[in-house]
C-alpha cells in the first residue's frame, strides 16, 4: 500500500513514527510507503488511500487517521519559536477573537502569547453575548409562562409565572465565569503563553505591556495581532451614571428593574434588552435616530419584527429623533431626556423615565496602542486593514507581521466574526493564504421569536444588480406551514431567499422564527462553500423539523429556464451510477 503525503509550510523537521491500523507510513514528503516517516510539525499530510482509524505521536505533535486523511498537530500546544524572535505569534488582547486566534496558532506549531490587560474572555464572555444570552434564556421562559392563550392552546395550566432578580443576575454572571475559566483553561491546556498586561507596538515586531502607562516588559514576535475589541459608545451630552443611565455593560448585572425604561438606539442590543426588560415587566420606550426601528435589518424582515416583537409587547418609540441630552435621576427628579430633529436640531420632546439604557453602537478600544508610531492612522478609532486583515500604514500599504482582527477593525461586529479573522489570519501566517468571506457570516438577535441574517439584504441586493447588471429575485417561506413549529404553537414567523435566478446564487436569508439564529447556518455554509440553489435544493431534511422552512425556501426559488434545466438531483446521480 501506498500512501502520499502533501506537506506545506516545512520549517524544520520533527522525527514521527506513524502508525495507523493498516500499517505504518515511511518516506519523505512526497510520496511514501508505509512504515516510519519524517513530518515537518506544520505539515498536513494526507493519504490517498483509507487508512481506517489509527494515530501517531513522536515528540509533542500528535496525528489522527480518519478517513484516509492525517493530520498533523502539536499536542503538547506551544512550539519553539525562532531564535531571533521571543514567539511566532503574539496577540494584544484576550477576547473571542483573541482566543480564537491563539487556540489556531497553537494548533499550527506556532510559539504564541497572549496580552490580557483586563480579564480573558472579553467583551462577549464577561459584558456581551455570554451573560445577555442567559438573561435571554430567562425572558423566553417568562414570555412562555406568562402568554397564557399560548399556554391554553397547548392544554398547559399553570399558576402565575414569577422571578427572583438576583437569582437571574446570578445566572447570567456565573454563565460569565464559568466561560471565562473555559477559555481560560483551554489556553493554558495548549500552553498559549498568558500574559497579563496592558500591551502596546513599540516598533514592528516588538511588544511593551505592563501596567497602563508602566509598559516595562518587552518581547519580540515575529507576527502581531491586535485584538482589542471595543466599548460601548456613549454619545457627546449623554451622562452616565451607571444607575439610571447606563449602557450594556451594566444593565447586564440586572441591578434592579426599571418600571418605565427608555433604551436609545434599535439596533441588536436594544431590541435584546426590549425581550428582556419587557419579560421582567418594564414597560419601553425606543428612542431611534433613524426613521425606522432596526433600521440595519431587512426592511421587510424589520416590519415583521416590529409586528411580532414590539407591538403586542408594553413597549412604544419615537423614531426619526435625536437623544441629545440625557440627565440621570437626581434629588428625586426623573432621567430627563430631550429629543431632537437630527437635521434642525430643535427640540421635539422632553421624555422623564426612570431608566434609559444607552444602547447607540460600540467604539474601538485602540487608544495607547502605539499605531502612530509605526505611521498607523486609526479611523474614528477603528484600525485600517486589508481583506487580509493585515494593517494598512497611512498611506494604504501592509505594515508587515501586523495584523488586526474583531471589533477593532470595525469590519463586522461580532464575536464568531472576530475568531474567525484571528483563523484567517493564522492561516496565512502558516503560509496558506486565507480571505474570509465576510458575506457568508451569519449574525442573530435573540430575541424571542430570534431573528437571524446572512448575505445582503432585498435593497443591498436589488443596487448591486442594478450596478452589476444582474436580475434578483425573492423566495418566501412561513412557519405557519412547518408542522414542527405548528406543533409548538409558534407559527409566526418568515424566511426570506434573496438570489440570482440566472446562477442560482444565493445573495441573503434572512430568518425571523423560532431557532432562526440555528436555522441560519444551512444558508452561511451553503455561502461559504459556493454552493448555489441547484446544489442544496435536493438536499433532504428530517420531517417533521424546523429545517424544513428553508428546504421549502430553496425548493421554492425559481431559476432562468436554462439554469433549471440543466438541473439534476444528486440522488438521482448516484442511482444511475
Ligand atoms: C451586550 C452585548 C451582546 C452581544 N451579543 C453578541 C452575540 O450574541 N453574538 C455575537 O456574535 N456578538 C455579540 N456581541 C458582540 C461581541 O461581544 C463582540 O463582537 C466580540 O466580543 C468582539 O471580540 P474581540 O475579541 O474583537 O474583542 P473583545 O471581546 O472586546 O476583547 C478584547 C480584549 O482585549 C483586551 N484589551 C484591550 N486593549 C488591550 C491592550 N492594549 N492590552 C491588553 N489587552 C487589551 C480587553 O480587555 C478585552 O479583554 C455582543 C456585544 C454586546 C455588548
Ligand atoms: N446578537 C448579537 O449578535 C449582538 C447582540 C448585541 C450586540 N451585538 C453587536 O454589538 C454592536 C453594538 O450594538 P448596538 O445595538 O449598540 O449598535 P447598533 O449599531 O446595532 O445600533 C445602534 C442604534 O442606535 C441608533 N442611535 C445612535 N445614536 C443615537 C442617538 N443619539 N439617539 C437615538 N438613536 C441613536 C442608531 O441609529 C442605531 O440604530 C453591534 O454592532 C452588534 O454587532 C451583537
Amino acid at each position: 500500500m501506498e500512501a502520499t503525503l502533501s506537506c506545506e509550510n516545512l520549517t524544520h523537521t520533527v522525527g514521527c513514527v506513524g502508525k495507523a491500523r493498516l500499517g505504518s507510513v515511511r518516506g519523505g514528503c512526497k510520496k511514501a510507503a508505509f512504515g516510519a516517516y519524517n513530518v515537518s510539525w506544520k505539515a498536513r499530510i494526507s493519504v490517498t488511500r483509507d487508512l481506517g482509524v489509527g494515530s501517531v505521536s513522536s515528540r509533542g505533535v500528535v496525528g489522527k487517521v480518519a478517513n484516509g486523511e492525517l493530520r498533523v498537530r502539536a499536542a503538547s500546544g506551544n512550539g519553539v519559536a525562532p531564535k531571533e524572535f521571543d514567539y511566532d505569534v503574539v496577540i494584544i488582547g484576550a477576547g473571542v477573537g483573541g482566543h480564537g486566534a491563539a487556540l489556531h496558532a497553537v494548533e499550527k506549531g506556532l510559539k504564541t502569547a497572549i496580552i490580557e490587560g483586563d480579564v480573558v474572555g472579553g467583551t462577549c464572555v464577561n459584558r456581551g453575548c455570554v451573560p445577555s444570552k442567559a438573561l435571554l434564556a430567562v425572558s423566553g421562559r417568562m414570555r412562555e409562562l406568562q402568554d397564557e392563550h399560548h399556554l391554553k392552546a397547548l392544554g398547559i395550566q399553570v399558576g402565575a409565572a414569577n422571578y427572583d432578580r438576583q437569582s437571574v443576575a446570578d445566572h447570567a454572571n456565573n454563565l460569565a465565569t464559568k466561560i471565562r475559566g473555559n477559555l481560560t483553561n483551554s489556553m493554558k491546556a495548549l500552553g498559549v503563553d498568558i500574559l497579563t498586561g496592558f500591551g502596546s507596538v513599540a516598533a514592528p515586531q516588538i511588544v511593551k505591556y505592563g501596567r497602563i502607562g508602566f509598559s516595562d516588559k518587552t518581547i519580540t514576535a515575529r507576527n502581531i495581532i491586535i485584538a482589542t475589541g471595543s466599548v460601548p459608545f456613549v454619545p457627546p451630552g449623554i451622562e452616565v451614571d451607571g444607575k439610571t443611565v447606563f449602557t450594556s455593560d451594566h444593565a447586564l448585572k440586572l441591578e434592579w428593574i426599571p418600571d418605565w425604561i427608555a433604551i436609545v438606539g434599535s439596533g441588536y442590543i436594544g431590541l435584546e434588552f426590549s425581550d428582556v426588560y419587557t419579560a421582567l415587566g418594564s414597560e419601553v420606550t425606543f428612542v431611534e435616530a433613524l426613521d425606522g426601528l432596526m433600521p440595519g435589518f431587512d426592511p421587510e424582515i424589520g416590519k415583521l419584527a416590529q409586528r411580532i416583537l414590539i407591538n403586542p409587547r408594553k413597549i412604544d418609540y419615537h423614531v426619526g429623533v435625536l437623544a441629545k441630552k440625557i440627565t440621570p435621576a437626581k434629588d428625586g427628579k426623573p432621567v430627563q431626556i430631550e429629543l431632537v430633529d437630527p437635521k434642525t436640531k430643535e427640540t421635539k420632546d422632553i421624555l422623564e423615565v426612570d431608566a434609559a439604557l444607552i444602547a447607540t453602537g460600540r467604539s474601538p478600544f485602540t487608544k495607547g496602542l502605539g499605531l502612530e508610531k509605526i505611521n498607523v492612522i486609526t479611523q474614528r478609532g477603528f484600525v485600517p486593514v486589508d481583506e487580509r486583515m493585515q494593517v494598512l500604514d497611512s498611506e494604504g500599504k501592509p505594515v508587515p507581521h501586523l495584523y488586526c482582527i474583531g471589533d477593532a477593525n470595525g469590519k463586522m461586529m461580532l464575536a464568531h466574526a472576530a475568531s474567525a479573522q484571528g483563523i484567517s489570519v493564522i492561516e496565512q501566517i502558516a503560509g496558506r493564504d486565507n480571505i474570509l468571506n465576510h458575506n457568508s457570516v451569519p449574525a442573530a438577535c435573540f430575541t424571542h421569536p430570534e431573528i437571524s441574517m446572512v448575505g445582503l439584504t432585498e435593497p443591498q441586493a436589488r443596487a448591486l444588480g442594478e450596478k452589476e447588471g444582474f436580475k434578483v429575485s425573492v423566495a418566501k417561506t412561513s412557519f405557519k406551514a412547518n408542522t414542527k413549529a405548528l406543533a409548538e404553537n409558534e407559527g409566526d414567523g418568515l424566511a426570506k431567499l434573496i438570489y440570482r435566478p440566472d446562477s442560482g446564487e444565493i445573495l441573503g436569508v434572512h430568518i425571523l422564527g423560532l431557532h432562526a439564529a440555528d436555522l441560519i447556518h444551512e444558508a452561511s455554509n451553503a455561502i461559504a462553500m459556493g454552493n448555489t440553489i441547484k446544489d442544496i435544493k435536493f438536499a433532504v431534511h428530517a420531517h417533521p423539523t424546523l429545517s424544513e422552512v428553508l428546504d421549502e425556501l430553496f425548493k421554492s426559488a425559481k431559476l432562468d429556464e436554462h439554469h433549471a434545466a440543466v438541473e439534476t438531483p444528486n440522488q438521482v446521480k448516484s442511482v444511475a451510477a
